[in-house]
């Protein structure tokens, strides 16, 4: 019996298919679509403190390759994704959900820790260090000292299993740096990669760029990001203790590509542009794609291949 289901943080998912924070998870019909499609959970829209409209449209764009966005964190704010979550957990209590969060300071991180601890959330959380769509704001996971500062206050504050949602990095000194800090802290996971921030993509006909904000500057993703996720996917796998567990995040728009990132040693791989294009129905392809390149390979759990990708030398 081929098998796609996984464990992270300890806790069982039936399927290692699920969607990326931002992608059909703004509000519970999105949320309920997901809910109740193949994937093995759940990642909500990221919170903060207060409800964001987020930027100016149009801020999201497809091409043949992938897309590009700057939504700029438009969300329902923190407590409506714990209410709607609070919600699952009764309905539905054999699944375990993911709550992403973002807050624009520490302060903010620790209050929006500080909620979490308090409710009856007994899910995971999913730290967004990485959106490069709010103007003004740096992706903080490209300020290593700030990670640091910020990952110590947060296991002062909290104790369910959290992990961190990072931008991608594209030097291995960097890998290096970033695997030295996270190792210090009782993560769960690190998922790689966010978007590749402060793209531009053009419409050449029209001499324009694609999206309104930041003069048309936004997030990378699909076909275009592939191979820089599977990248961190691999680097951070290869560095970090076995604790830390790795989602893979980036380009995945076929069971192929799902196979890819568990070879480079992912736990669970999110789904972004690509269900963004094809809706929820995408998981039970992606798992039947998964499931049949997996009975070619002879494989029947993932842990058989997980991080099991070969070098020549
Ligand atoms: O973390 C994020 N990454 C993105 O690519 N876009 C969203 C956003 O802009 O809200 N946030």
């Amino acid at each position: 019996m081929i098998s796609t289901k996984t464990t992270l943080a300890g806790i069982h998912f039936d399927n290692c298919l699920m969607n990326a924070a931002g992608v059909y998870c703004y509000d519970a019909s999105e949320l309920n679509q997901i809910q109740n499609s193949m994937a093995g959970t759940f990642v909500t829209k990221t919170g903060t403190v207060t409800p964001r409209t987020g930027n100016q449209v149009p801020r999201y764009r497809a091409t043949h390759l992938g897309s590009i966005n700057s939504m700029g964190l438009p969300n329902k704010g923190l407590q409506y994704y714990m209410d709607y979550i609070s919600q699952q957990q009764k309905a539905v209590p054999h699944k375990t959900y993911f709550q992403s969060i973002a807050g624009f300071n520490l302060a903010e991180d620790e209050y929006l820790l500080a909620q979490i601890q308090a409710s009856d959330f007994t899910g995971v959380v999913e730290l967004n260090l990485s959106c490069p769509n709010v103007p003004g704001k740096p992706q903080i996971g490209y300020d290593f000292e700030t990670v640091e500062k910020i990952l110590t206050r947060v296991f002062e504050v909290y104790r369910g299993p959290l992990g961190i949602k990072l931008p991608p990095y594209f030097d291995i000194v960097h890998f290096d740096q970033m695997a030295t800090i996270l190792n210090q802290f009782p993560l769960a996971f690190v998922n790689s990669v966010n978007s590749i921030g402060n793209g531009l993509i053009i419409d050449s006909l029209s001499e324009r760029v694609t999206i309104k904000p930041k003069h048309g500057f936004g997030g990378i993703g699909g076909d275009y990001l592939k191979p820089t996720a599977l990248a961190n996917v691999h680097a951070f796998y290869q560095r970090l203790k076995p604790s830390i567990q790795i989602i893979g995040t980036g380009g995945i728009k076929s069971g192929q590509d799902a196979f890819e990132h568990i070879l480079c040693g992912a736990s669970m791989v999110q789904v972004g542009t690509a269900l963004h294009a094809e809706g929820p129905q995408i998981f039970a392809r992606l798992t039947a794609e998964l499931k049949t390149i997996m009975y070619q390979k002879g494989y029947t759990t993932l842990t058989d291949f997980r991080g099991k990708l070969n070098y020549l030398d």
